[in-house]
């Protein structure tokens, strides 16, 4: 099932559960605003290439539209809508007052210069600029961009409208970004997996935890899962994978990735099957990829007890039911990578107000929110009788539905 209808099924699910009246449900599916641009870039040899770029603005209720920007090969119309929908329950379900969105170039950054990113970013913000804005809709980075993309996309904005550090969040520290942004989605992952497993009574010391991808949110939940006693023992990205059964050294996989751009050849580990990471024994499974990986094909042999969804749409709906059968906890994505957008959030508070904030205030914000969140997620699950899923997405589109009855319909 691709991620539209894997989405939009989850959706109906929710407010079936909800009880929403079916005009207010057609209306919250449907998308503010689908953009579509091409984006004309020379290349370094001079030779001229084009990319299309997407921005799809899917709700508006609770406040401007916010979401990353994804650069990736397989980014298509679907999967912007799908990702841009997730955003706006993410976003209510963390209860920070926006909407959702959701933007993506197709084109493998790996294969273009910093310069050509350069380019082709600020060919997609001239295209885009008008659309976007502090208070209509904010992007952030998402796989393949970073706080560099926002700094370019933050200097071609400014130059249509004014220094306008607010209009993107994830930016560098010395341009307005906020202290402790980079580490924020790995960070809220650790909150949400503590808050999760002391349901059960566990706590990450002593846990083995497996990890599929070692970008920014990969890394930093193994860094962070590490740092706090939990055995990490194998860990993934687009070159391969590693495992070490003793528990890996976080640091020096940092210093090696580093240093080589790959988790290729590290000396304090065996090298494994990409495929074989998803299905690998452990207590913990944490995708931070791609979407979809955990389907129908695998889902059977999967072998952890908990699923910590950091990725956006990691499980498609098939897999959910195989997994939920065999007794396994899936933390759903809308909660369990929110800690990202909910420091996007504080930054673009302190760009508004002028004023930043330490980390440790950052840090200790995010996790009362987390917190909150998983508590209210849990009431949900004791009113619907339902999964931690459908807890989420029960308390997310019922914040939404909730606004968009208030504001009404009059023209
Ligand atoms: N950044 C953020 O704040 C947020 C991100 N997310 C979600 O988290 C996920 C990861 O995003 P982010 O960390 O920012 O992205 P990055 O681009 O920083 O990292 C992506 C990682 O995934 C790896 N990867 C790509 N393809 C594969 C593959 N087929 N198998 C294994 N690993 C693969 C990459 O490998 P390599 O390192 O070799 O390129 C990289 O390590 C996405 O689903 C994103 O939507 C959710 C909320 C917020
Ligand atoms: O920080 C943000 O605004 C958005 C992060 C994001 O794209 C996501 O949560 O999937």
């Amino acid at each position: 099932m691709n991620a539209l209808a894997a989405t939009n099924r989850n959706f109906r699910l929710a407010s079936r559960l909800l009880g929403l009246d079916s005009k207010l449900e057609k209306s919250l599916l449907i998308p503010f605003r689908e953009i579509k641009v091409e984006c004309t870039i020379p290349k370094d040899d001079g030779t001229l290439a084009s990319y299309v770029g997407f921005r799809v603005q899917h709700d508006n209720a609770r406040g401007p539209m916010k979401g990353g920007i994804r650069y990736h090969p397989e980014v298509d119309p679907d999967e912007v809508n799908a990702l841009a929908q997730l955003m706006t329950w993410k976003t209510a379900v963390a209860d920070i007052p926006y909407g959702g969105a959701k933007g993506g170039i197709g084109c493998n950054p790996r294969d273009l210069s910093k310069s050509e990113l350069e380019r082709l970013t600020r060919v997609f913000t001239q295209k885009i600029h008008d659309l976007i804005g502090i208070h209509t809709d904010v992007p952030a980075p998402d796989m393949g961009t970073n706080a560099q993309t926002m700094a370019w996309i933050l200097d071609e904005y400014s130059k249509f409208h004014g220094h306008s550090p607010a209009v993107v969040t994830g930016k560098p520290i010395d341009l307005g970004g906020s202290l402790g942004r980079e580490a924020a989605t790995g960070r809220g992952v650790v909150y949400a997996t503590e808050a999760l497993l002391a349901e059960y009574g566990k706590s990450i010391k002593g846990m083995t935890f497996v990890i599929q991808g070692f970008g920014n949110v990969g890394s930093w939940a193994s860094r962070l899962i590490h740092e706090k006693g939990g055995k990490v023992i194998a860990v993934s990205d687009i070159t391969g994978a590693v495992k070490n059964p003793n528990g890996i050294d976080i640091s020096e996989l940092l210093k090696h990735k580093e240093a080589t751009g790959s988790l290729k050849s590290f000396s304090d580990g065996d090298s494994m099957d990409p495929n074989e990471l998803l299905v690998h024994e452990c207590d913990v499974l944490i995708p931070c990829a791609l979407g979809g990986v955990l389907n129908r094909e695998n889902a059977a042999d999967v072998k952890a007890k908990f699923i910590i969804e950091a990725a956006n749409h990691p499980t498609d709906p098939e897999a959910d039911e195989v997994l939920s059968k065999k007794g396994v906890i899936i933390l759903p994505d809308i909660y369990a990578n929110a800690g990202g957008v909910t420091v996007s959030y504080f930054e673009w508070v302190q760009n508004i107000q002028g004023f930043m904030w330490d980390e440790e205030r950052v840090n200790m914000e995010l996790k009362k929110y987390m917190t909150q969140a998983f508590h209210n997620i849990k009431n949900m699950c004791q009113t619907h009788d339902c999964s931690l899923r459908m807890g989420a997405f029960t308390l997310g589109v019922n914040r939404v539905a909730r606004a968009t009855i208030l504001r009404g319909w009059e023209a």
